[in-house]
């Protein structure tokens, strides 16, 4: 069923795809698109805590921690209208299904807003996309109608299969798909957000994340079909600073 779903979305791409090209003010309010993102494994509460400080001054539209992070942030964001965004299964997308449920159905109760989670980009590979569509369908649930992201890891992806991961996730309920981990071997390209909002069309929005580091790099992405934006660079991308990490890629 979701192999013929894949299959006729590959001829409709095939056939009538053009890249997204959207009007987009060049003096656009960046804060709200974006999650001011923390991830990393040496990250301390300090660090935590001075991330949920700067969201709640530059207007951000929330924070995206791990989910060790979850009660730390939610005292810290208490009385803000600032989201809590967690990762599911991060960064690899490789645990047990039901982790990734039991990841999420404990970030629910604990406060989260949001859910970001990393797709298993071996069973992908392997064209077990109804393992796949199942995966992320345990989260869908295990979210109850929250929002959940679904990271492609396009860096590690050929065009096929960044068709077939939106596609799915889509089938599966999910409300965004996001270009990358940003802790991978490449991040967000504007040719990636644009195959996927041409793919997910209406159904789904698209998040692009990894290596945004500013307001051109932002706009770019907004401009080719990306209504959110994940980035540990988010004070420089709305005050024309200097990136607190100029990542790697
Ligand atoms: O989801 C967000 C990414 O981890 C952010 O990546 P970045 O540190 O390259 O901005």
């Amino acid at each position: 069923m979701i192999e013929k779903i894949i299959e006729s979305e590959m001829t409709r791409y095939r056939e009538s795809y053009a890249p997204i090209v959207r009007e987009v003010n060049e003096d656009i309010e960046l804060a709200g698109y974006i999650d001011h993102t923390l991830l990393k494994a040496d990250a301390t509460q300090e660090m935590i805590v001075r991330l949920c400080q700067e969201a709640r001054e530059f207007n951000f539209w929330s924070v995206c921690v791990n989910t060790g992070y979850l009660s730390l942030v939610s005292k810290a964001l208490e009385g803000s209208p600032v989201k809590k965004t967690v990762v599911i299964g991060f960064p690899l997308g490789q645990m047990a299904t039901m982790t990734k449920g039991a990841e999420t159905v404990w970030a629910l109760e604990n406060g989260a807003d949001e859910f970001d989670m990393v797709i298993n980009v071996g069973l992908l590979k392997a064209r077990e996309y109804q393992k796949v569509y199942d995966d992320i369908s345990e989260v869908v649930e295990s979210a109850k109608g929250k929002i959940v992201k679904v990271i492609l890891e396009n860096c590690l992806l050929t065009e096929e299969e960044k068709i077939a991961a939106c596609v799915i996730s889509r089938e599966a309920g999910a409300a965004f798909v996001k270009t990358s981990t940003g802790f991978s071997t490449g991040g967000a390209t504007v040719e990636d957000v644009s195959l996927m909002k041409f793919v997910v069309g209406d159904h789904c929005r698209v998040k692009a994340s990894g290596g945004i580091r500013t307001r051109e790099d932002t706009i770019a992405m907004i401009k080719s079909g990306a209504d959110r934006i994940g980035t540990s660079s988010g004070i420089k991308i709305v005050t024309g600073g200097i990136a607190r990490d100029k990542g790697g890629y």
